[in-house]
């Protein structure tokens, strides 16, 4: 579908997963750019081009981007994997003794993951001037100033920027985008001048802060970027992850035969005297249909981040210029029902008949092995470095959660699954809801506790 967004700016929306594979996955070297955020001189220091998601396609991108894949590759998963294992023995500690601040509780686990990880200090807890809740504090005060109606759209209107500003809905705009910048930035510095005085005095922890403070003279980066590069991976891995967790405590919490089944799955597999430990896909293949059917049903970014053409194209008969905004609507292209049986229904068994979610005859038709499961990491040259990251953890999380509760609704007719139980914006994740959180046994109380206190034993070195 194409749009004509005022004087000069086209766009176009992908709402199928044929149209996406040929333009963002074959046709990478045209389709990886990002249209221009006209905020982005406001947010960051000149010139303005700090943040990887927003970088356009070309060198400084390709750098940065090759850069982070270090963060996000297979073996450093794999050395980080003591960060994830305690701080999930952390948060189902933290469900059985406050349950029902379950919600801050799974927010904070996921900033921390990433806060330990990237700049080697804890998060242990949600204070008010902690790290990892001045974190998401911006992340809030981001969503508001990007809402629909507060940033004049003038990449999309040229017109408005002649249109007196007190005249606007948008009136201050630029103070308060400004004022969120210069906040972010400050926690940027603050986060990475950690690292490098921890360097200097020797009393360093690994972390991946620390390894570009090595590199940084050879890799040639200025501080301002290594600051940028760390908020980055903040911004990119902890809402996304969190809503996504969010969603699933929703859905256990709403199809309680669904919960019991991937607990017997977690139960058979650890047995009810060990904790889940270093899950993979493949021991846990109901859980990972859980997973899958999340993505797919509750996209965590529904609409992507729009990519932009770099040269004109022409596609199936249609010429696309250079500088087209090009939308993956992922929200559309999962629930589309030619393609998936009743695609509204939460139902984590359509991944276990095929890989890829999708109704039989089109599993089974000659394209069938060209679908790929889930639209939610994007695609193309800029699909989602952080998609292994996000799934290793999810999945550890959601064993050790079932492993441990029952998960239930408080009272059923509170609990909604229907898009209107999900806030709105750039992300998507569960509006506040409440659950219940029953330890499946003293046993497992018992196990919840002792791994506790392992946890807290290893996190204390990041203190
Ligand atoms: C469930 C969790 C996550 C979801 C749903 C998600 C989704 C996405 C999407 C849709 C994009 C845009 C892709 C495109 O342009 O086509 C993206 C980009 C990105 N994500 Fe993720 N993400 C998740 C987790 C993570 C994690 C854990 C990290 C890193 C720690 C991360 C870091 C990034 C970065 C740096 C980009 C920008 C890439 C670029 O522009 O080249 N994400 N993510």
């Amino acid at each position: 579908m194409g749009l004509q967004l005022g004087s000069g700016t086209q766009a176009v929306v992908i709402n199928n997963w044929k149209v996406a594979r040929d333009l963002l996955d074959q046709r990478g070297a045209i389709y990886s750019s990002r249209p221009p955020f006209l905020a982005a001189p406001m947010v960051m220091p000149p010139p303005g081009d700090y943040h990887l998601a927003m970088l356009e396609y070309g060198p400084k991108w390709r750098k940065e981007r090759k850069t982070m894949m270090d963060f996000v590759k297979e073996s450093e998963i794999e050395k980080r994997y003591p960060i994830d294992e305690a701080e999930s023995s952390q948060l189902v500690y933290e469900l059985l003794t406050e349950p029902a601040r379950f919600q801050e509780h799974v927010t904070r686990y996921f900033g921390a993951i990433l806060i330990t990880s990237v700049y080697g200090i804890r998060a242990k807890d949600f204070s008010d001037n902690s790290h990892v809740n001045r974190f998401f504090d911006l992340m809030a005060d981001w969503a508001v100033i990007t809402s629909p109606g507060c940033i004049p759209p003038v990449d999309i209107f040229p017109f408005l920027k002649y249109v007196p500003e007190f005249l606007t809905p948008w009136r201050g705009w630029k103070q308060r985008v400004q004022s969120v910048g210069q906040k972010q930035h400050a926690l940027y510095r603050e986060l990475a001048a950690g690292v490098r005085e921890r360097m200097a005095h020797g009393r360093s922890r690994e972390c991946f802060m620390l390894d570009l403070l090595r590199r940084q003279e050879k890799d040639g980066y200025s501080d301002t970027d290594l600051e940028y590069m760390g908020g980055v991976l903040m911004e990119g891995g902890a809402e996304t992850t969190t809503n996504t967790f969010e969603t699933f405590l929703l859905a256990m919490a709403a199809y309680p035969a669904i919960l019991k089944r991937a607990q017997a799955e977690v139960d058979g597999f650890y047995g009810s005297a060990q904790m889940p430990t270093r899950t993979n896909e493949a021991e846990l293949p109901y859980l990972t249909a859980c997973l899958l059917e999340i993505f797919r049903w509750r996209p965590g970014i529904p609409s992507g981040i729009p990519h932009a053409t770099t040269q004109d194209d022409t596609y199936e008969g249609f010429f696309i210029p250079a500088n087209t905004m090009v939308i993956l609507n992922v929200e559309e292209i999962d629930h589309d029902s030619e393609e998936f049986d009743n695609p509204e229904e939460f139902d984590p068994t359509r991944f276990l008949r095929h890989a890829t979610g999708s109704r039989t005859s089109l599993a089974q038709s000659s394209d069938g092995h060209a679908r790929r499961p889930v639209w939610t990491f994007g695609g193309g040259r800029r699909v989602c470095p952080g998609q292994v990251m996000a799934q290793r953890s999810l999945l550890l999380t959601m064993a050790k959660v079932v492993w441990c509760f029952d998960i239930e609704a408080v009272s059923p007719d509170e609990l909604d699954t229907s898009v209107n139980g999900f806030h709105g914006g750039m992300t998507q994740g569960p509006k506040p809801f409440q659950a219940r959180f029953r330890v499946r046994g003293e046993d497992r109380k018992r196990i919840i506790e002792r791994e506790w206190e392992k946890a807290d034993a290893y996190l204390k070195r990041f203190e």
